[in-house]
């Protein structure tokens, strides 16, 4: 369980991240959106100790990172997939991670064969491609087979089969109960990974919802022979094909009543579902930072 209470981070005058307040829970992937800059590196930094919040506090089972007795056993991380000596092995690189937090050596190979890693393990890490690399990070990240895994952009450089993998992994760690938090650029595999989604913008929470209300319809398709009645009377309506219109903050329920009510037949009244995508861009459409201005 991670708890955030009040997390602001601010660099000088800009609020990095804002008041944030949330609880991630265990048996849930939980994925972390946000445009470039909105603060999601900046959170899991605070999460591992690695900056100090200006105000607030996040919580790792109810501890700080700071007081947590062998950290690599509560949570693991991956945040940059590239700070591994580049002279050492990968095996070498897990070895002297277990030593430092008395793991058995035994998890080291174990970590290795988990993420396919056990025939690269005697290269030096600095010749690993970059998904070789996050590999190499999510086997550190689980070392000390800990009950929180929180990674930031795993699937980055990831060919199609990794992000597969990455995919099964971290449902199957959710599955056996451990908390896991992700955060990707990529919203078709958001939509097929995380449980529940949280977004930030500009270093605040613009939303925390369970991914299916995020695709869930929040339109409806009406199709019928006679529609114009429909359209003068619903403002949210537009033509989306010569029999065809869509309509926006109403159901299908108020939409068909007033089918009825005006005569019309219909031959289609479904909600429509919208990709993560686009309700992503909806709901960050005035917090992205770097967005080009028509
Ligand atoms: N050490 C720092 N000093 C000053 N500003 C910083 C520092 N670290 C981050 N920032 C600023 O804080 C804001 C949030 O950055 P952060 O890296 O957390 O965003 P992000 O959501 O992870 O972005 P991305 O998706 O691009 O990785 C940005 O405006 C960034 O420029």
């Amino acid at each position: 369980m991670i708890t955030l209470n009040g997390l602001t981070k601010r660099y000088g005058d800009k609020t990095a991240v804002d008041d944030l307040t949330l609880e991630l829970t265990p048996g849930t992937v939980t994925g972390f959106l946000g445009p470039n800059g909105a603060g999601k590196s900046t959170t899991m930094r605070m999460i591992m100790g690695l900056d100090s919040p200006t105000s607030g506090t996040a919580l790792i089972g109810g501890r700080r990172y700071a007081e947590l007795d062998r950290p690599l056993r509560t949570i693991g991380a991956l945040l940059d997939a590239k700070a591994v000596h580049p002279a050492r092995s990968g095996r070498d690189h897990l070895r002297a991670m277990a030593a430092s937090q008395r793991l058995p050596l035994s998890r080291v190979e174990k970590v290795l064969s988990l993420t396919g890693m056990a025939d690269a393990a005697r290269r030096r890490a600095g010749t690993y491609s970059l998904g070789m690399s996050q590999r190499l990070g999510i086997a550190g990240a689980l070392l000390g087979d800990p009950q929180v895994l929180m990674l930031d952009e795993p699937v980055n450089g990831l060919d199609p089969d990794g992000v597969r993998w990455i995919r099964t992994l971290l449902r199957s760690l959710a599955g056996e109960g451990r908390t896991v938090f992700v955060s990707s650029h990529l919203m078709s595999e958001m939509e097929r990974t995380a449980d529940r989604l949280i977004v930030l913008g500009k270093g605040r929470l613009i939303a925390d919802e369970p991914m299916e209300r995020l695709v869930a319809g929040s339109e409806v398709r009406v199709r019928g022979p006679r529609l114009q009645p429909l359209a003068d009377v619903l403002p949210a309506a537009r033509w989306t094909g010569p029999d065809e219109l869509t309509v926006a903050g109403q159901t299908t329920e108020q939409i068909g009543r007033q089918a009825y009510e005006l005569g019309l037949p219909l031959y289609e009244l479904r909600p429509v579902e919208s990709s993560l995508e686009e309700s992503y861009m909806r709901l960050t459409a005035d917090s992205t930072e770097f967005g080009a201005r028509a």
